[in-house]
C-alpha cells in the first residue's frame, strides 16, 4: 500500500500544467487561474480623501480658533464633492466635504457632520469637538502603493481578487485556459434518476458528484454518461474521451472484481497502474494514460476512482483535486487543515490507513462525527461540513485535538 503522501507525489509527477494563456475581461475572471503576477500602476486611494461626510480643516487652525466660550467656529470656504478636486484651503477656514472627496491641500483632519453645527446661513460651521489630527482621512496609497504586486501568478481568483484587480484599473487579466475533463461511468447496475429501478439496480450518484465537483473546480466537463459494461464499448468511450480532454476520470471497477472492463480497456488504449492507497475510504485507485489527445505527450492521463460513493468523493478531494489544480496552473494546491477539538470518540481506528471521517462543526465549537461512516453512505457527506484526517491507528477521545479539513475550502 502507498501512503497518501507518496500516492500524491507520484500522481502529481504525472500532471503537467496545460499550456495556453489568454486575456479575458476581469469581470469574467472569478474561478480562473492567473497566469502572471499583476502589479498596480496607481496608488489606491489615488489621493488623500475623506472617510466621512463632514468638514475638512487644518487641525492647528481649529485649536487656534477655540473661543472664550470654548466653541470652535470656522468659516466655510469651499464645498468638495466626490469626483471633484477642491482648491488649496484658505487658512483658518473649513471645507464642506463628502465621503470619498479629495482632502484639499492645507487640510489635514475631517470631523463628521453629526459632530458639528452648521451656521443658519451656511457660511460657517461650529465643531463640537476637535478630533485627533488626521482623523477621518484615508491616506493616498494606504491600501495599495504604486508598483505593488497585488496578485501572484498561479492564484485561483476569488470574487475579492477580481474586485482588487478592478480597483487598480485592470480591464483584463491573463488566465490559463480551462482544463477539460472527460468523465464516464460503467456498471450495468447503474440507472439515471428518472428511470425505474429494477431489482439489483442503483442510481448513478457518482456521475452527479463528479460532474458537479469538476464544475466547481472550474473545469470544462465532457460528460459521456453511462457506458455499457463491455470491453469494446469501454474502449470506444476512452477513444471518444481522449478527444479534447486534458484528463479522463471514471468511477468504479478499480478493485479486484472480474466483472468490469475499465482496467482491460485502459490497458488496450494506453497503460494502467493499479494502486492501493492507505486511505479510508478509497483504497483502490487506478492511474494511467490513454493514447491520443491534442497535447504534446501524445497521451491523456487517466484516473479511475473507486465506485463506492463516499470513496469516490474522498479520493476526488484528496487526489484528483490536487491533480486538477496542478493542470490548471495553481501554485499552492495543498489543502489547509485546522486543529479542532473533537466532541466524539473514535475507538477502533484503521491500523494501517489514514481515515477521513465525515464530521460537522457543532454549536459548542467541537466536531461531531456522523454515526455511520460506511463508504456507501452518501448521507454522511451531504451532512458533513468537513473531514477529520485521522492518522493510522489513532484513537480519538472527546476533547482531543484533531485535523479538520473544511469542505468549503476543498470544493473550489
Ligand atoms: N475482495 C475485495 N473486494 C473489495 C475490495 C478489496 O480490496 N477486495 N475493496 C473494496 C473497496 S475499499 C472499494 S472502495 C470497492 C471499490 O470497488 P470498485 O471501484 O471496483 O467499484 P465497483 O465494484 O464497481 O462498485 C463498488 C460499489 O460502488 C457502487 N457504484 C459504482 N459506481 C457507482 C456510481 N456511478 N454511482 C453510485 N454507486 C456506484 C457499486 O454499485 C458498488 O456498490 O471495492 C471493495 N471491494
Ligand atoms: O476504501 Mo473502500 O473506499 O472503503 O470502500
Amino acid at each position: 500500500m502507498l501512503t497518501l503522501h507518496d500516492a500524491l507525489d507520484r500522481l502529481l509527477a504525472a500532471a503537467t500544467p496545460v499550456s495556453g494563456v489568454r486575456a479575458i475581461p476581469t469581470i469574467a475572471c472569478a474561478g480562473r487561474v492567473l497566469a502572471q503576477a499583476q502589479q498596480s500602476t496607481i496608488a489606491v486611494p489615488p489621493l488623500d480623501n475623506s472617510a466621512m461626510d463632514g468638514y475638512a480643516f487644518r487641525h492647528a487652525d481649529a485649536v487656534a480658533a477655540v473661543g472664550a466660550d470654548g466653541r470652535v467656529t470656522l468659516p466655510i470656504s469651499q464645498r468638495i464633492t466626490a469626483g471633484s478636486v477642491g482648491v488649496p484651503l484658505r487658512p483658518g477656514s473649513a471645507a464642506r466635504i463628502f465621503t470619498g472627496a479629495p482632502i484639499p491641500p492645507g487640510a489635514d483632519t475631517v470631523l463628521m457632520q453629526e459632530r458639528t453645527e452648521a451656521g443658519a446661513d451656511g457660511q460657517q460651521v461650529t465643531l463640537l469637538e476637535i478630533p485627533n489630527v488626521g482623523s477621518a482621512v484615508r491616506r493616498c496609497g494606504e491600501d495599495i502603493g504604486e508598483g505593488d504586486t497585488i496578485l501572484p501568478a498561479g492564484r485561483k481568483l476569488t470574487p475579492q481578487d477580481v474586485a482588487l484587480a478592478a480597483s487598480v484599473g485592470l480591464a483584463t487579466l491573463p488566465v490559463h485556459r480551462r482544463v477539460r475533463v472527460a468523465v464516464f461511468f460503467t456498471g450495468d447496475e447503474l440507472r439515471m434518476p428518472g428511470e425505474p429501478l429494477p431489482p439489483g439496480a442503483i442510481y448513478n450518484s457518482n456521475r452527479f458528484a463528479l460532474v458537479s465537483l469538476l464544475e466547481r473546480l472550474g473545469c470544462e466537463v465532457k460528460d459521456l454518461g453511462q457506458v455499457p459494461d463491455k470491453l469494446e464499448a469501454t474502449r470506444t468511450a476512452l477513444r471518444e474521451a481522449v478527444q479534447q480532454a486534458d484528463l479522463i476520470v471514471t468511477s468504479g471497477g478499480v478493485s479486484v472484481g472480474e466483472e468490469d472492463h475499465v482496467k482491460p480497456a485502459v490497458e488496450a488504449e494506453g497503460r494502467l497502474d493499479l494502486w492501493q492507497v492507505a486511505i479510508k475510504p478509497g483504497k483502490p485507485l487506478a492511474l494511467g494514460a490513454v493514447r491520443g489527445g491534442d497535447g504534446p505527450s501524445g497521451e491523456v492521463p487517466f484516473i479511475g476512482l473507486p465506485g463506492n460513493p463516499v470513496s469516490s468523493f474522498v479520493t476526488f478531494l484528496t487526489l484528483v483535486r490536487p491533480f486538477v489544480l496542478k493542470l490548471q496552473g495553481v501554485a499552492d494546491a495543498a489543502p489547509r487543515s485546522y486543529p479542532m477539538r473533537a466532541g466524539f470518540a473514535w475507538t477502533r481506528p484503521d491500523p494501517r490507513r489514514h481515515e477521513f471521517l465525515r464530521v460537522r462543526l457543532g454549536a459548542n465549537g467541537e466536531l461531531e462525527c456522523f454515526p455511520n461512516q460506511g463508504s456507501g453512505v452518501l448521507t454522511s457527506v451531504a451532512w458533513a461540513d468537513g473531514l477529520v484526517e485521522n492518522p493510522p491507528g489513532t484513537v480519538i477521545a472527546p476533547g482531543d485535538i484533531v485535523r479538520f479539513l473544511p469542505l468549503a475550502e476543498l470544493l473550489g
